[in-house]
């Protein structure tokens, strides 16, 4: 993967755009993601592993605004249930032809993975296949909210038995002392991981208009009524969580 550090808000910008995952973006993206997500590298390798608990044979399983494809190297690390397949979803140009050229990297690598296919195209247009897993890592929180619960609706009428949703997100809390507290602590890991009070605010504004965070209530509900049965929270670190979501 590249190892291209993240400068992308290193310098004063006199307009802040919306954050766009866009070639820039794209090039210090492994490097941006690690540095700025609690618990990432963590999150993403044990994907893999909880995904080999569900996964059932002859599905697919599904990684939904996949970007570089760090949960499908994963997911085709650890699963090795008889039939399944990858299948990447993402509506960047730029992060799918970047995606496809590691997945080449990793295929020459390791033999047996298994067969994944990288599409480039919107997840809320997506004709779902009956799938066993679904992983959604850090994307549900760009969809516009007033699309969540139909996407998700539809992710829970293609899961088949014994399957599940992962579902990973930076939170917002309801408690505003709480929500205080752990938008602080993430700010002081963004400044341990060597980003400056500059980059850390207009990364903040650029992401703000396109990233709406809600909060575990929130996101319980919204799997409750999309027809999920179980919400279970698997990892928490500071402000960003990852939840199993059963049919
Ligand atoms: C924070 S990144 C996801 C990180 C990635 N899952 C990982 O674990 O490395 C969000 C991704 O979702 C994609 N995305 C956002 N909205 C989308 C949509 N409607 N359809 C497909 N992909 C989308 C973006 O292009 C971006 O690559
Ligand atoms: O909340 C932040 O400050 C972030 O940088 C988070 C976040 C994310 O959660 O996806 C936002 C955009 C980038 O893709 C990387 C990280």
């Amino acid at each position: 993967m590249s190892k291209e550090p993240d400068r992308l808000f290193a310098q004063p910008l006199a307009q802040v755009p919306d954050f766009a995952f866009n070639e820039d973006v794209v090039r210090v993206f492994p490097d941006m993601i690690k540095r700025s997500v609690p618990g990432y590298p963590t999150i993403v390798e044990n994907l893999g592993v909880l995904a080999a608990q569900f996964a059932q044979p002859n599905s697919v399983l599904y990684d939904l605004g996949s970007s570089l494809g760090a949960v499908t190297q994963a997911l085709r690390r650890h699963v090795r249930t008889d039939g399944c397949r990858v299948i990447a979803v993402d509506n960047s140009a730029a992060m799918v032809e970047r995606c496809r050229e590691y997945l080449n990297g990793q295929d020459s690598m390791f033999q047996e993975l298994l067969p994944v296919e990288v599409i480039e195209g919107d997840i809320l247009a997506l004709d779902f296949q009956p799938a066993s897993v679904v992983a959604l890592n850090f994307t549900l929180q760009f969809i516009a909210p007033d699309q969540r619960t139909a996407l998700l609706s539809r992710i829970r009428q293609s899961l088949l038995p014994g399957g599940a949703l992962i579902l990973s997100e930076k939170l917002r809390f309801n408690d505003a002392e709480e929500h205080a507290l752990l938008t602080d602590l993430h700010v002081a890991f963004k400044r341990a991981n060597g980003y400056s009070e500059l980059e850390i605010a207009q990364k903040r504004s650029a992401i703000e208009n396109v990233m709406k965070p809600d909060s575990l209530e929130e996101h319980r509900e919204r799997l409750l009524a999309a027809g999920f049965s179980k919400v279970v929270p698997w990892f928490q670190c500071l402000n960003f969580a990852s939840l199993i979501a059963l049919p």
